[in-house]
């Protein structure tokens, strides 16, 4: 495997995901620029240096890019909340990080989320175009991390990776899990695919292993050349029965995230989604 020529910036470094590509990617002999609004937590790995930054201001997160050929941005609010809370980091911040990569001619893997579609149902199996079901605002900014995506492809060609990632965990917790599962290992090969990948476009991948439960379907991993190894399968015993006593959280892909401010008192009626499935067969002739 090639490591990237150039240093590469790693946004949201001091989480959960972040410190592992820190020590993951460094291990791999990957230049890494890391940057948090926390303090890295752990001893730096050989390699990578850490400075302190708030996605929010831009002039900070241009400097950070500079003479990178790879940003992977994984800062941010990663849970739902009200809205004040997410619109600096992830929308304004998204937006700084995409006018550095512009400048930086670099390559952006996005760390898009599976709550963008969390208001399908369990029983529905999507492909990449499918339209969007944000699950709430932390949904809803990372649809717009990928419109902003599409934006600077099309009119920049700024390339991005958009990794709409499931749960990236150790062990899967509960039922749901067996669907949104990623394992460590596939998801840093996913990352290693998206550096290495000769031209990725603005490419969409579903971050999931190889479970038979997913709620995902087609994707644009053949550009980037990525298959998970890995696979909730054998973990189905031992959660089974893991599941919360509420309806809207065990019936939507988005589980507890579609719970959050939900006010609803009834399900809606799936004719009444403005979806292209649920129009009229369009007419040919006219
Ligand atoms: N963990 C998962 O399974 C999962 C699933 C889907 C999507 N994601 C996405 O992947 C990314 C990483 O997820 P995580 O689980 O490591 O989340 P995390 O909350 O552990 O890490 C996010 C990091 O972003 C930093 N951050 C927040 N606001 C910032 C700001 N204004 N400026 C700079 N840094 C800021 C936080 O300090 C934190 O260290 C997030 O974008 C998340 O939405 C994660
Ligand atoms: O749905 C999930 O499991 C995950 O979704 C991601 O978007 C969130 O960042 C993470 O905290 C959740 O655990």
């Amino acid at each position: 495997m090639s490591r990237p020529l150039k240093p590469v910036l790693l946004t949201g470094a001091s989480g959960t995901l972040g410190r592992l590509l820190a020590h993951r990617l460094a291990a791999l002999g990957w230049t890494l620029r890391l940057t948090d609004i926390r303090d890295f937590p752990d001893p730096l790995p050989p390699g990578a240096a850490f400075e302190r930054a708030d996605l929010e201001e831009g002039g900070a997160v241009g400097a950070l890019a500079r003479g990178c050929g790879l940003i992977l941005h994984f800062g941010g609010i990663s849970t739902e909340h009200p809205f004040d809370t997410i619109l600096g980091p992830n929308l304004r911040g998204s937006f700084n990080i995409y006018e550095a990569a512009r400048q930086e001619k670099a390559r952006v893997v996005f760390a898009s989320s599976n709550h963008v579609f969390g208001f399908y149902e369990r029983t529905v199996k999507l492909d990449q175009d499918d339209p969007m079901r944000p699950d709430g605002f932390y949904g809803l900014s990372k649809a717009y991390g990928e419109m902003l995506a599409r934006v600077y492809w099309e009119k920049h060609a700024v390339e991005s990776v958009l990794i709409r990632i499931g749960s990236v965990l150790p062990e899967v917790p509960n039922e749901r899990i067996l669907s949104t599962w990623l394992s460590h290992d596939d998801f840093v090969a996913l990352v290693e695919r998206c550096a290495e990948a000769d031209k990725v476009g603005c490419t969409v991948v579903w971050g999931a292993s190889d479970n038979s439960r997913s709620f995902w379907n087609r994707d644009g991993r053949a550009v980037i050349g990525w298959r998970p190894r890995d696979s909730s399968d054998d973990q189905a015993e031992k959660v089974r029965g893991k599941v919360t006593d509420d309806p809207v959280t065990e019936r939507y892909q988005g589980g507890v995230f579609v719970r959050a401010d939900y006010s609803r008192e009834d399900f809606p009626p799936a004719e009444m989604f403005p979806s292209p499935a649920n129009l009229p067969p369009r007419d040919l002739e006219s």
